[in-house]
């Protein structure tokens, strides 16, 4: 019930020009801002078509509800995942489900279209159409085959690994392909709707945009290993990582409210998560120094951001942005991505968000890279066709016209090897630290120059009468097994 409340006085603010949606849901505090956000957006994307409804039926006369109450439940009812609240108005709108039906149809019937999304405004009906269905296959309970044999049994028809992005354009009714970037991840049409699918309630699939599958993908933390989840609910990346590394070796995970914890603790289970070590804390709390993190080799950091990047928000993306709470947003990820740099044997850390704004990506990279000379940027996924902005092309960019994702940005960031002046080490490769070795296939090793370039820019960019000059890691080497 709070949610239908808060979602239609946020709807009501909205269109009262009070504020941007995403603001209105950031500051309302509910507990849940993705299911609250993901109503308001919906809601207001298809308000014209609600009116004409309530209208037509007499809802509000009837029942006696404001409007936007009346909006965001007919919503909920006729096009969204059905009136969940308990008590007095589901009892309601049931009441009058059949007269609303009638309504929606009336409506399909006279613009001649069979689909809900067709009576859609057609700007959102592009955005819509073009970010197909990823699901995630959990390897910790299946297979990417026994997952494939199983569709094909329910008259899926799967069309092979996808050669090209515009493979994914055409998609339709039951087919799906093999991700052409990402091992077990299968892509349907935008239409396909899993949530009550036997697979995905026993766990066997996880529904995550590909580009939200990247960072624990890139990350790759070796089987057995020990890796930090630095802002980890509702945990979709942490399951990834449990299951790239086995269920073998500790994933530490922290996140900051308890409520997202508590599902996140339900996910993991229903996803066979067994390696994880859940913790209500500030990650900008955590000690590096602590024993229990003394071999904590890799950080996942997918910190609080602006959302700018959801699709779901691209009506708001023209609205000016406010400056001042991308500023907090860009100074709190830059203090999380130096925070997970402190722990004594980290060698990677990947930082993602799903943010547009270079304010909350390449700047923090940049401000980070400046302040961490032991560090540098891996070059990501060579083929990966969009990248950060200039210089920072190691990292990767995603959007919908170019990757059929929502908006996101990753970075990886590794420790340099260590060289001093006075001795010439050998550079050791930073992740055969014993355990078993890993091939890494998907990302190659940026070239010396790619790297002086990148730190060339950064030093013009803080001090443009800085000359070329390459950092050298001064503290002394680690001995380290080569
Ligand atoms: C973008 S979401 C993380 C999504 C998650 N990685 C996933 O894939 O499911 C950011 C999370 O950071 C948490 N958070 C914000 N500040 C934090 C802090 N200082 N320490 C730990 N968690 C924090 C928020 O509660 C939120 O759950």
């Amino acid at each position: 019930m709070a949610l239908y409340i808060k979602a239609a006085e946020i709807l009501e603010k909205a269109e009262l020009k009070k504020g941007a949606v995403k603001t209105l849901v950031y500051e309302s505090k509910f507990q849940n801002i993705k299911q609250l956000f993901a109503l308001v957006c919906e809601t207001q994307k298809y308000s014209s078509v609600l009116r004409e409804i309530i209208d037509s039926t007499k809802l509000l006369k009837e029942t006696k509800l404001r409007i936007h109450l009346a909006k965001v439940l007919v919503y909920d009812l006729l096009i969204g995942h059905g009136v969940k609240c308990g008590g007095a108005w589901k009892m309601m709108m049931l009441k009058h489900r059949s007269r609303l039906q009638a309504a929606l149809a009336r409506i399909k019937v006279k613009r001649k279209v069979s689909r809900n999304q067709d009576l859609l405004p057609s700007s959102f009906q592009q955005t819509q159409d073009v970010i197909p269905r990823y699901v995630r296959v959990n390897t910790l309970k299946t297979t990417l085959d026994d997952v494939i044999d199983y569709l094909k049994r329910e008259r899926f028809s799967y069309q092979g690994t996808a050669s090209r992005l515009e493979n994914l354009d055409c998609l339709s009714g039951k087919t799906f392909l093999c991700d052409l970037h990402l091992q077990d991840l299968l892509v349907f049409s935008a239409k396909t709707d899993f949530h009550n699918h036997f697979l995905y309630k026993a766990g066997h699939i996880i529904l995550q945009d590909k580009a939200s599958c990247l960072p624990a993908f890139l990350l790759n933390p070796r089987v057995g290993s020990n890796v930090i989840d630095a802002c980890a609910a509702p945990g979709n990346k942490t399951s990834h990582l449990a299951a790239i590394m086995k269920n073998k070796g500790k994933l530490f995970a922290f996140d900051l409210d308890a409520k997202r914890l508590s599902t996140m603790s339900t996910l993991l289970l229903r996803a066979g998560v067994t390696c994880h070590q859940l913790a209500n804390q500030d990650f900008l709390k955590v000690d590096p120094q602590s024993s229990e993190y003394k071999e904590v080799e890799y950080v996942l950091l997918d910190p609080s951001c602006s959302g700018s990047g959801m699709v779901c928000l691209r009506d708001e993306v023209s609205e000016p942005q406010d400056d001042r709470r991308l500023q907090a947003l860009a100074t709190f990820q830059l203090r999380c991505l130096n925070h997970a740099l402190q722990f004594p044997q980290v060698q990677r850390v990947v930082y993602s968000t799903c943010s547009i704004h270079s304010q909350e990506n390449e700047e923090v990279v940049s401000a980070c890279l400046q302040q961490n000379p032991g560090f540098r940027l891996v070059h990501l996924l060579p083929n990966w066709p969009e990248r950060g902005h200039e210089p920072f092309t190691q990292c990767l960019r995603a959007s919908t016209a170019k990757t059929r994702t929502h908006g996101f940005f990753v970075a990886m960031l590794e420790r340099r090897p260590w060289q001093t002046d006075e001795e010439n080490l050998p550079i050791v490769t930073t992740l055969q630290s014993g355990g078993e070795e890993k091939q890494d296939t998907h990302q190659s090793g940026p070239s010396d120059e790619e790297q002086e370039n990148t730190e060339t820019a950064i030093n013009q960019l803080t001090n443009p009468s800085s000359k070329k000059k390459r950092k050298r890691n001064r503290k002394p080497p680690k001995k380290q097994e080569p």
